[in-house]
């Protein structure tokens, strides 16, 4: 199928995605794969914000950081990685790995797929409509035969504070892109952008305050977890508080320092101050009112990615706020696209089956996340509370991951936890969890434990290598074998 213009400004495709962050491309691939004609619409970079403003940027900022502080564990190499990181370096090196932002690469990839890229901002123009505003206020209309599928992300909140607006506070985006190294950075917030965004600036010299409203950090893993990253980072010498809740912030000046005002009255100072709050999705101005629905408003979804009451309507990747992250998001959008495709097919081929081709069913059961600070934090599925509010008779158990002799062979002094949750009915692994130096690429073993329902008398055959970090599985086994349950 080939593109068809109507007149001069009208156009219509097969399919028409709106936003080409790694979750709208991906879509782009899967529609282009079965044939259909395809037009996707950019109002920044393509690569969107995982590209240029998040995760590539931040794993650029952290590798060195984590790198060196391995270092620092290892006989031989100790006395080489006590000096300060080179900031030039790393910065210049981030800059290069989200290329110089610029997206030529990108956008020479999306036209390889045979997708038709409009650029500028796109908003629903009713049913199966996109209208298009280019950067020279040109106006191109998009009308889709099958299927719009909504990508556009999501963008960070900050919170209503006296004085903030004009403090000019950085966000995921400055955090990601400074060309300088505060010498004093306050981070409000404990979540994932807190903790590694905390864990970087630190790394390349910034003294850092860490502001917490509750009583730990990464809420939505083990409790754990988080003491381990926290400890870690208060070790390192960041002042961690938590707990704490900041009324209001004041800049001294358009250059002078920020001050941040606690409740009850304390203030810290600090050059530039990180508001690392939460993401709100990019859905305010995309015509969802003229489709029935609410402008600003996250999209739910069906496990198809399509959005309840609009046959023709996908809402894919952070948008619908099922897994705010980039692998996941690609995941659906493999689903999607494919969904899109059997629908479009009309042959009956769609299979809304759990685990099939066309649900995202992983959504709901077995999200893996590796949050890259100092140590790595990692986890897929249920946390013990997750599981036990769900209603399965779950026991969780844990084991030292100092427990292996990889442990000791990869850090002296190696410090780190491991957390299997298992289903006492089904002898299955709900949830995993492990935190410690490296333990990111343990974490693909877990989902796919998880993901696979693999019964616990399997996994005793699943055997690890000696002496790797993944031995650890071994001593979950055998703590479950064992009746020894997690305190
Ligand atoms: C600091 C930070 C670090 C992160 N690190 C990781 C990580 O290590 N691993 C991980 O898995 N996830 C990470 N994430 C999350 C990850 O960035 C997101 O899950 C991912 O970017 C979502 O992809 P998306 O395509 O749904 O949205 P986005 O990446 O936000 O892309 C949306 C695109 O749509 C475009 N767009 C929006 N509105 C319109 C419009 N009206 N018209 C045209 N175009 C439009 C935008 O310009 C953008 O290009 C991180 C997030 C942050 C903030
Ligand atoms: N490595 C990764 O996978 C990775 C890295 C970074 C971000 N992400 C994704 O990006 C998303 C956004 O991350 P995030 O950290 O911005 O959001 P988040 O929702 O994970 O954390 C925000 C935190 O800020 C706190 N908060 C909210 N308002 C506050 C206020 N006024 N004062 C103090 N604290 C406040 C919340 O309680 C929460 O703990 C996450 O969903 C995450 O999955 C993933």
């Amino acid at each position: 199928m080939t593109r068809a213009a109507r007149h001069e400004h009208e156009y219509e495709y097969d399919v028409v995605v709106l936003g080409a962050g790694p979750v709208g491309e991906n879509v782009v691939d899967r529609v282009r794969a079965a044939g259909l004609s395809t037009a996707v619409v950019e109002a920044e970079l393509i690569g969107g914000e995982c590209s240029y403003w998040a995760c590539m940027p931040s794993k650029a900022l952290l590798r060195p950081a984590i790198a060196r502080s391995e270092a620092r564990r290892v006989p031989g190499l100790r006395g080489h990685a006590y000096g300060p990181l080179d900031a030039r370096d790393v910065l210049a090196h981030r800059d290069a790995v989200v290329g110089d932002w610029k997206d030529d690469g990108q956008a020479e990839w999306v036209e390889s797929t045979g997708a038709r890229l409009f650029r500028g901002h796109g908003r629903l123009l009713g049913p199966r409509r996109v209208v298009v505003e280019g950067p020279e206020g040109d106006r191109r209309v998009l009308t889709a035969r099958h299927a719009v599928a909504v990508c556009t992300g999501t963008r960070a909140v900050l919170p209503e504070l006296p004085g903030l607006p004009g403090a000019r506070p950085w966000t995921s985006r400055e955090a990601t892109s400074s060309a300088e190294v505060p010498g004093r950075l306050v981070v409000v917030g404990g979540g994932v952008v807190g903790v590694e965004m905390a864990t970087a600036w630190q790394a390349l010299g910034s003294r850092v305050t860490l502001l917490v409203r509750g009583g730990g950090v990464l809420p939505r893993m083990e409790p754990f977890v988080g003491e381990h990253v926290l400890a870690a980072l208060a070790e390192r010498g960041a002042d961690v508080r938590t707990g704490v809740t900041v009324s209001a912030v004041v800049r001294d000046g358009h250059t002078g320092p920020v001050s941040v005002v606690l409740e009850g009255g304390d203030r810290v100072e600090a050059d530039e101050v990180l508001f690392a709050t939460g993401r709100r999705p990019r859905t305010e101005d995309i015509g969802l009112e003229t489709v029935g629905l609410e402008p600003g408003a996250w999209l739910p979804v069906d496990d198809s990615l399509r959005v309840a009451g609009h046959d023709w309507l996908y809402a894919v990747g952070d948008v619908n706020h099922r897994a705010l992250m980039t692998h996941q998001g690609k995941y659906q959008a493999r689903i999607a696209g494919a969904a899109i495709a059997a629908r479009a097919a009309g042959d009956g081929s769609a299979d809304p089956a759990a685990w099939g081709p066309h649900a995202a069913t992983a959504d709901h059961a077995a999200v893996p996340q590796v949050v890259f600070t100092d140590p790595e934090a990692a986890s897929v599925g249920l946390t013990l509370a997750a599981a036990e509010a769900a209603g399965h008779r779950a026991r969780a158990v844990d084991v030292a991951m100092a427990s292996v002799a990889g442990a000791g062979l990869y850090a002296q002094g190696y410090r780190g936890r491991a957390r299997l949750v298992v289903d006492l009915d089904r002898e299955t692994v709900l949830g995993a969890s492990f935190v410690g130096q490296g333990i990111g690429e343990l974490l693909h073993s877990a989902t796919i434990a998880v993901t696979g329902e693999v019964p616990i008398g399997r996994l005793w055959h699943a055997v690890p290598a000696f002496p790797t970090l993944s031995e650890v599985w071994l001593r979950l086994l055998e703590a479950y074998r064992d009746g020894a349950d997690a305190p």
